[in-house]
Formats: structure tokens, C-alpha cells, sequence
């Protein structure tokens, strides 16, 4: 069992390395409590609504859990197309994952959930980010595929690593890319009040 601090107002609900150095660079102060959900028990009638369905669902289960505590999850859908492209198992999927996005723009969308037992208060929604392939060789694909980095990232691949090679431009967000939006997020959070302790302005009010 996880003991969380009583000062730690926040908990992150995320085994992701990415959402956990997004978040810690904006100063915030969290914890972290992994969810256990199996993903594929969630169902929804679009990506966006998919995306936040999860990220709902990881929040609620640890939720359950520090009723008191402001619970934040996110889940990162990649879409191409009618096809949601989830991590991929072995090389020839991660392989066949990039042949798809290979020349062409798909979405990245990451759900994103905030929620408050206690209060009641539950807060959801989706960003999307086009994101635009350069076409791809084959000689490129088997070099990105012999790498670790295709195997814990949605649509097999990571921006922010080797995966930048291929990436010609983005429109949208950079971070919901990595796994969180964070001028999103940190807009959800001073909403209610959560904020990091950013030095003050002249007049004594919190920047920024
Ligand atoms: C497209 C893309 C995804 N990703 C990552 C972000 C997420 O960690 C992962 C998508 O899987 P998710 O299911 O969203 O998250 P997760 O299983 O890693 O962590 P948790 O559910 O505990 O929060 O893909 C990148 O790091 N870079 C990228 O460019």
C-alpha cells in the first residue's frame, strides 16, 4: 500500500516516466499512485470520448482509493484514420504501425481527467495535436524498431526521442503529444485553486 503525505494536495495516476517529468517541471508538488485499470474494459463511441472515458476511469479507481485528494490522469489515444493505435507487442506491429503513419498526418488526442471525491467534482476533456509524418524508408523503420523506445508509446513511437527524426511539423500541442497537455493542465488546476509555489509579483500575487 502507498502512503501519500497529507501536504501532497495532489496525485498524479500515471506509471508514466513522461507524465511524471512533464508535470515535475512545472514546479508542481504531487504524488504518484499507479491505476490498474485494464484499458481494454473501456469502451466509447469516439477517440476523444474514448481518451477521456480512460483518463476518468484511471482517476476514479485511485480516487476510490484518497477521496480527499485531487486525483489527475491522462490516457494518449494515436489515431489514424478509423484505427486507435495502441502500444505496440513486437517489432513487425511497431513496424506496420509506422508504415501507416509514414507520409501522412494522424492525431494524437490524450484525454485528461481531474477529479475530487470529496467535493464531487469531476473535470474532463480531450486535446488533439495533428501531427505530420516525413515518409518513411524501410531502412528507417528497421532502425527505429531494433530501439527499446517504439514499445511503451502509443502508435509506436516517441517525439520526444529518436521518433523526432521523422516528425516534419505539429499543430497543437507539444506536451499532449508526450502524454500531457500542460498549459491545458495547469489552466484545470489553478481553476480550483491547485497551484505551484511560484514566487510572488510585486503585489504579492503568484506567478504566473
Ligand atoms: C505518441 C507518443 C506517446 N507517448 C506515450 C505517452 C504515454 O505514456 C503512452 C500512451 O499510453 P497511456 O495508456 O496513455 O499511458 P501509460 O500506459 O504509459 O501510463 P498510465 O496509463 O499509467 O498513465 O505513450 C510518448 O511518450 N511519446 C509520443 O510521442
Amino acid at each position: 500500500m502507498h502512503t501519500v503525505k497529507k501536504s501532497s494536495l495532489l496525485i498524479l495516476a500515471s506509471a508514466s516516466p513522461r507524465r511524471k517529468e512533464l508535470l515535475s517541471q512545472t514546479g508542481m508538488e504531487f504524488a504518484i499512485i499507479c491505476s490498474q485499470l485494464d484499458e481494454e474494459s473501456v469502451q466509447a463511441d469516439s477517440p476523444e470520448n474514448l481518451a477521456c472515458a480512460l483518463a476518468s476511469a484511471k482517476a476514479g479507481e485511485v480516487a476510490a482509493l484518497y477521496p480527499e485528494n485531487w486525483i489527475l490522469a491522462a490516457d494518449t489515444l494515436v489515431v489514424k484514420g478509423n484505427r486507435i493505435l495502441g502500444k505496440p507487442g513486437s517489432a513487425p506491429e511497431a513496424a506496420s504501425m509506422l508504415r501507416l503513419l509514414s507520409g501522412c498526418t494522424h492525431q494524437v488526442i490524450t484525454g485528461v481527467c481531474l477529479m475530487n471525491r470529496i467535493r464531487e467534482k469531476t473535470i474532463s476533456y480531450a486535446v488533439t495535436t495533428d501531427v505530420l509524418f516525413k515518409q518513411l524508408s524501410d531502412r528507417e523503420i528497421s532502425w527505429y524498431t531494433a530501439d527499446s523506445e517504439p514499445y511503451d508509446k502509443a502508435g509506436g513511437y516517441a517525439i520526444q526521442g529518436l521518433a523526432a527524426h521523422f516528425i516534419r511539423s505539429i499543430k497543437g500541442s507539444y506536451t499532449n503529444v508526450v502524454g500531457l497537455p500542460i498549459c491545458e493542465v495547469m489552466e484545470t488546476l489553478a481553476q480550483e485553486g491547485i497551484r505551484p509555489a511560484y514566487p510572488n509579483d510585486q503585489n504579492g500575487d503568484p506567478l504566473p
